[in-house]
Parts: structure tokens; C-alpha cells; sequence
């Protein structure tokens, strides 16, 4: 192919060419760079105070919160322990009761991206309605290995119950943080606010800092005989390395001193009246797991929601799974450090622990008003 001879006249042209592919780059630049800079802004303040790094476990990640500074550990969730170097408050409004602080917040500037992505907030969205924060109404305080992760698990599937998916420990190990940090998932009004943290049913200081909160609080406690429930206790320190106690019955261990609820809950009985506590039974939430729901709605004051059919007995765990979680449509069941089997345990040792339990067990009834009938 033969290419025109290049003649006085086509330079002008050539010139013209040139000039506008210079302009018309020149607009294309200036258009990305606003693109950048508005997509930038809005962005960064939805991002800012989120992160996900991997923690040295290669398959945990950390959430790494500015604002939170920490998370409790939960085994069953993948959430660690972090703290993070300059904690910022979030925006309160300032001089209203404690039980009433709402943290106003804005769909775009404040709710983290995981949030936004779970079904309720779309729906949320779409309504036009608006989430605040605030602290919560009811908490889950123990018994540690009860099954309080069951518990959580199945009264958030109810769309009126917000709740924190990890262990929060603001009243034992973070409340010097102040209230401010106490965080919550957004709520709308009338939705019941949760979070459960097992370890607060045997802190000395919890009751008083949980009444300085919220006298009003509504407090469940999932409750499993105190022999099951140590060796449970045992399990899964044996499985991080520890030897517990050996396989001596200790009354002194930790893990031993837990099942006294009798103790615990006397504390308890000071700062709050038997009627704002409701003791769920962690043996009657495996066998029939929509009847213990039932009593949490009911206490709650919520509109009886979840019943036998959000259940189903997954034969190879073991355990009632949900038909569907908060989170997904799909079939769920707790992850594996839920529904471990137990090693053997020596019968000898396990008789003395009846022994060492037993009179705990008769003034807890006494206490609560409730036989649950451990052995
Ligand atoms: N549906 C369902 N699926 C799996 N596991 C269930 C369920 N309901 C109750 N449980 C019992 O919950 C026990 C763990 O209790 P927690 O969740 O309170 O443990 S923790 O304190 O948060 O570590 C756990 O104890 P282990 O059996 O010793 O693993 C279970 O017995």
C-alpha cells in the first residue's frame, strides 16, 4: 500500500491533529483525576478504621478496629485478641443516661463494610432507615463451655435482635476503656442490642459495672451441669497444650471453680433482681433447642420468631444446626471447637467432682428456683 506524499498543504492538518489528540488527552487526565479524588474521599470513609491482616495462625485473621482497640478471643468465631495503638471514641451524644447513649451514625461514614453486606442491613437500606448505636440491652454472661455460642447464634437469627459475633469483654477486661468504646452493632429502634461474653458471670467486678450501665439490663446465663461442663472446660485446655489439672480433681483449678454458679450467682443477686436473669439450659438447648428459644423470646419480650422449623439435627456434628444463620440462607452449624468429644475421664475422678458439686447444685436450685436435676 502506497502512503500519500507528505505536501506544504497536509502540514497544517497534521498540526490540527495533533493539537486536539493533545487537548482531548489532556481533558481525559483532568476527568480521571476528579474521578480519583470524589471516589477517593468517599471511600476513604468507609474504609478508614477497617482492616484485615493475618495473625501468625496463617488461616485466622485479626479484625483490626481503631476504634474497638480490642476484641475478646473466641474460639468458635475467627476473631483474636488485638489491641491497637491510639483508640479513638466514637461520637456520642453527650450528658444522656448511660443506658440510653445512642451513637448516631450514618450509613455511609460509620457502618463497616461486613455490616453492610449482611441481609438485614440491606434491607435496612432499602427501607431508607436509619442504624444507631447504643449499649446493649441484654447480655450473655455465661457459663463459660454452657453453650452461650449456641445460644447467640440461634436468638440472632430473630430480626429484632442485633448482637456483637465476638466475644466483646468490655465489662472484665476493657472497661477503663469507658463506655464510648463499648461497641455495638448498629440497631434500629425497637431491635433488641446483645453481646455475650462468657467470662462475666465469674468477675468479681461485672455485676456493678454491668448495673452502672444499664440497672435494666435483661441477663441469660446458659447453665450445663458443672461436671460436663469442667470436663468440657478440660478439653479444650488439653487441646491448646495445657494439662489442666492434671487429671487430679483440683478444686482449686480455674476451670473447677467456674461450676460453683451457687457463689457466682450470689454475687449477681446483689446488683440485680432474679427476675432481669434467665438461666437457659445448656443440656435442653442440644435436645430441644426451640423450646429453650422460645423462654429467651419470651424474656426478651420478643414475638416468638424462631421455632422448630429454623432447627434441624445434623447427625454427623451431632448437634442441632440452624436451617439458615443470620448471615446466609445456607444450613449452619457451630464451627469445630463446638461439640468436641470428650476424653475418658476416670470414674473415680468424676465421682468426686459429683461429691464437691453437689451442695453448690442444691442452693443454686434454692437460688434460682429451678431443679435442673444434674447427678
Ligand atoms: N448446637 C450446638 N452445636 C455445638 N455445640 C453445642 C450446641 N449446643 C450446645 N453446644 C455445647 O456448647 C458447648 C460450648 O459452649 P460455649 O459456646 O459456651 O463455649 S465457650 O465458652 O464460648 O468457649 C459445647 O461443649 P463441648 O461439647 O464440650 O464442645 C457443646 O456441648
Amino acid at each position: 500500500m502506497r502512503h500519500a506524499p507528505l505536501t506544504k498543504a497536509s502540514i497544517p492538518a497534521m498540526d490540527a491533529i495533533h493539537r486536539f489528540r493533545k487537548k482531548s488527552f489532556l481533558l481525559t487526565f483532568m476527568f480521571c483525576a476528579t474521578v480519583f479524588c470524589v471516589s477517593y474521599r468517599f471511600n476513604y470513609c468507609l474504609t478508614k478504621d477497617f482492616k484485615f491482616s493475618k495473625s501468625k495462625d496463617k488461616s485466622t485473621f485479626i479484625f483490626l478496629d481503631k476504634n474497638l482497640s480490642s476484641y475478646g478471643k473466641d474460639r468458635g468465631t475467627n476473631y483474636e485478641e488485638i489491641t491497637t495503638r491510639s483508640p479513638k471514641p466514637c461520637v456520642l451524644k453527650k450528658k444522656e443516661p448511660l443506658s440510653e447513649v445512642r451513637l448516631d451514625i450514618s450509613w455511609k461514614e460509620e457502618i463497616p463494610v461486613t455490616a453492610q453486606r449482611s441481609p438485614k442491613y440491606r434491607f435496612l437500606k432499602q427501607q431508607g432507615l436509619k442504624a444507631t448505636r447504643k449499649l446493649p440491652d441484654a447480655l450473655i454472661i455465661g457459663v463459660k463451655k454452657g453453650g452461650t455460642r449456641a445460644l447467640l447464634e440461634f436468638i440472632r437469627v430473630h430480626p429484632d435482635v442485633r448482637a456483637a459475633g465476638s466475644e466483646i469483654h468490655f465489662f472484665d477486661r476493657f472497661y477503663k476503656k469507658g463506655f464510648e468504646w463499648h461497641h455495638m452493632p448498629p440497631t434500629l429502634e425497637g431491635q433488641v442490642t446483645m453481646e455475650k461474653t462468657p467470662s462475666y458471670f465469674v468477675t468479681r467486678e461485672v455485676p456493678q459495672r454491668v448495673r452502672s450501665m444499664n440497672p435494666k439490663a435483661k441477663l441469660l446465663i446458659v447453665v450445663r451441669d458443672p461436671v460436663t461442663r469442667a470436663i468440657s472446660d478440660y478439653t479444650q485446655a488439653a487441646s491448646m497444650g495445657s494439662n489442666g489439672g492434671g487429671g487430679l480433681v483440683d478444686t482449686s483449678w480455674g476451670p473447677v471453680k467456674i461450676g460453683v454458679y451457687a457463689r457466682h450467682l450470689e454475687r449477681w443477686l446483689h446488683s440485680f433482681p432474679l427476675s432481669q436473669l434467665l438461666f437457659v439450659s445448656g443440656e435442653r438447648l442440644v435436645v430441644d433447642p426451640a423450646a429453650e428459644i422460645a423462654r429467651v423470646q419470651d424474656f426478651l419480650s420478643l414475638k416468638r420468631v424462631i421455632t422448630e422449623k429454623h432447627f434441624y439435627f445434623n447427625a454427623t456434628k451431632g448437634f442441632p444446626c440452624l436451617m439458615k444463620s443470620e448471615g446466609s440462607p445456607s444450613p449452619h452449624c457451630l464451627g469445630k471447637t463446638k461439640g468436641r468429644s470428650h476424653p475418658h475421664i476416670d470414674p473415680v475422678a468424676i465421682s468426686r467432682l459429683r461429691e464437691f458439686y453437689r451442695p453448690f447444685n442444691a442452693r443454686f436450685y434454692q437460688l434460682t428456683g429451678i431443679n435442673f436435676g444434674w447427678p
